[in-house]
């Protein structure tokens, strides 16, 4: 009886951080050696990290040439590179969390992080891969971790063929992996319905972009 009543309180008390990863993280096989892993509700404490990156970090708008125009970039954003001080130490202990499960696998640990503040349903980012650096070359890791409004991710073969839509809802963890950067695409796409705030937490290895 008393057991069973703390393990319900210690339940929803859990500490603040990132959850196990281990057994509950699900790998999905994509084409072409691409993979994605799932980790729903990673983040214990998702609420309040939230809302102190909202203010934490010095969030930037950005321009960028399309064509012969110059066009407000529909997010705001913030990096911080291998050497930068994260903006909260939750994010630090989530860092670890992720070289401790995926270096051997990696060969290397996630150094950097990039921030996007998506305010409303109406910011997104359109299809890419993150081939500025190696990953238009090598097989690599990006991890997001997302909070804040759900939001969903599109992935699609470069080679053709439909989209695959993951929900990604507060504190859930996605990674994609293998050759997923320079075979697939990926996309957050508008939101029809109006959606609050989400902020994306993407963990790069060096030389990825
Ligand atoms: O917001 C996200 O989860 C994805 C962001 C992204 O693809 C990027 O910054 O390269
Ligand atoms: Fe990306």
């Amino acid at each position: 009886m008393e057991s069973a009543l703390q393990g319900s309180i210690f339940d929803s008390w859990d500490e603040a951080g990132p959850r196990e990863l281990g057994q509950s993280v699900r790998r999905v096989p994509l084409t072409h050696g691409a993979w994605i892993d799932l980790r729903p509700n990673w983040i214990a404490g998702a609420d309040a990290l939230f809302e102190r990156l909202l203010t934490a970090v010095p969030w930037r708008a950005e321009r960028r040439h399309m064509y012969d125009r110059v066009v407000d970039v529909p997010r705001l954003l913030a990096f911080y590179d291998e050497d930068a001080e994260l903006p909260d130490p939750l994010l630090d202990q989530a860092k670890r969390a992720l070289n401790a499960h995926y270096a051997e696998e990696l060969g290397e640990p996630f150094r950097t992080a990039g921030l996007c503040l998506y305010r409303d349903g109406r910011d997104s980012v359109a299809w890419h891969g993150d081939t500025i650096g190696r990953g238009s070359t090598e097989d690599t890791m990006v991890a997001i971790v997302s909070v804040g409004a759900p939001r969903s991710l599109l992935l699609r073969p470069r080679s053709g063929g439909s989209a695959l839509r993951y929900d990604l809802g507060h504190g859930d963890l996605i990674v994609m992996g293998g050759s997923c950067q320079r075979t697939w695409e990926h996309s957050i796409p508008k939101s029809a319905k109006d959606s609050g705030p989400r902020i994306s937490i993407q963990y790069r290895p060096r030389g990825v972009r």
